[in-house]
């Protein structure tokens, strides 16, 4: 068994109270990474629960019911400070933008989660530094995020969410404000970048192109998962699964072959 696994049970979540309640997430099981990484797709209607879920996952909201264990260990059991500092340690972020604090060039900005832990400003440049590199954004590491293209400040916010070297992490529609082409680039180098880190990927998407590019597909409707199976079967074909072996595409596996090589 894998021990960076993330363990959900029977999790419920409703906002509000009285006339008010809005049921969320209702019943919800799912394992992650029990097999070692993997990249997975929530699917589902707009309101189904997906951000929810992640959120809850992630230990940002609490359920109400039901339990999430990450290596074993129950996030409602620990103390505010010692969930956020795991937040940090073992858990990555990738949202749709505005993630990335504006004064800040991108170097700083990658930088900042390390130094946040108490590494020396020195120490987590130069990793943040190494991993702009990596991403294509050698040139840009003085740069604001202001001074970024969608796609651009997309891969300074892969990087920070990387290189504390988390076991997983979590994105929330990533590519949801870029346009196809910028976006499909974006969420490959997500994938690949993450899985070759070692991590799993838990996506949040509306996108069945950016589902297929998932090893596994789990859909949401009314706060439930009606589905969850292997991309394979939900994905065009012109599209694999990240870990499969039913549609080669080279251009992802030296992608991920490359940072399986940088990242030893
Ligand atoms: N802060 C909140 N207060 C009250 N209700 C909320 C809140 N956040 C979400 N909800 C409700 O919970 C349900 C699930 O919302 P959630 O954002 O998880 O769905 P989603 O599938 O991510 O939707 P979308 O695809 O539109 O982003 C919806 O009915 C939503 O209106």
């Amino acid at each position: 068994m894998h021990s960076d696994r993330l363990d959900a049970q029977r999790l419920t979540h409703t906002y509000g109270t009285g006339d008010a309640a809005a049921p969320a997430l209702a019943d919800v099981s799912i394992t992650i990474g029990a097999h070692g990484p993997e990249a997975v797709a929530i699917m589902g209607p707009s309101g189904s629960g997906k951000s929810t879920l992640l959120h809850v996952l992630a230990g940002i909201v609490a359920p109400d019911d039901g339990r999430v264990a990450w290596r074993g260990r129950d996030l409602a059991t620990m103390r505010d400070g010692e969930r956020t500092r795991l937040r940090r340690s073992d858990f990555g972020f990738v949202f749709q933008s505005g993630q990335l604090l504006p004064e800040l060039p991108a170097i700083e900005n990658v930088a900042l989660p390390l130094m946040l832990g108490g590494g020396s400003r020195t120490g987590a440049e130069a990793a943040a530094g190494a991993l702009l590199h990596r991403l294509g954004l050698g040139d840009m590491l003085t740069r604001r995020p202001g001074e970024l293209s969608g796609g651009q400040a997309q891969r300074v916010a892969i990087a920070r969410a990387l290189v504390g070297s988390p076991g997983i992490v979590f994105a929330d529609e990533p590519t949801g404000a870029l346009d196809r082409s910028t976006g499909d680039a974006v969420m490959s180098l997500l994938i690949g970048a993450t899985l070759g880190h070692g991590a799993s990927l838990v996506v949040v998407t509306h996108d069945p192109e950016v589902a297929a590019m998932c090893s596994r597909v789990v859909r949401l409707q009314d706060g439930r998962i009606v589905s969850d199976e292997p991309a394979a079967s939900a994905a065009p074909p012109s599209y694999g699964a990240v870990r499969g072996e039913r549609v080669a595409n080279p251009a992802r596996d030296a992608l991920q072959q490359t940072w399986i090589e940088a990242s030893r």
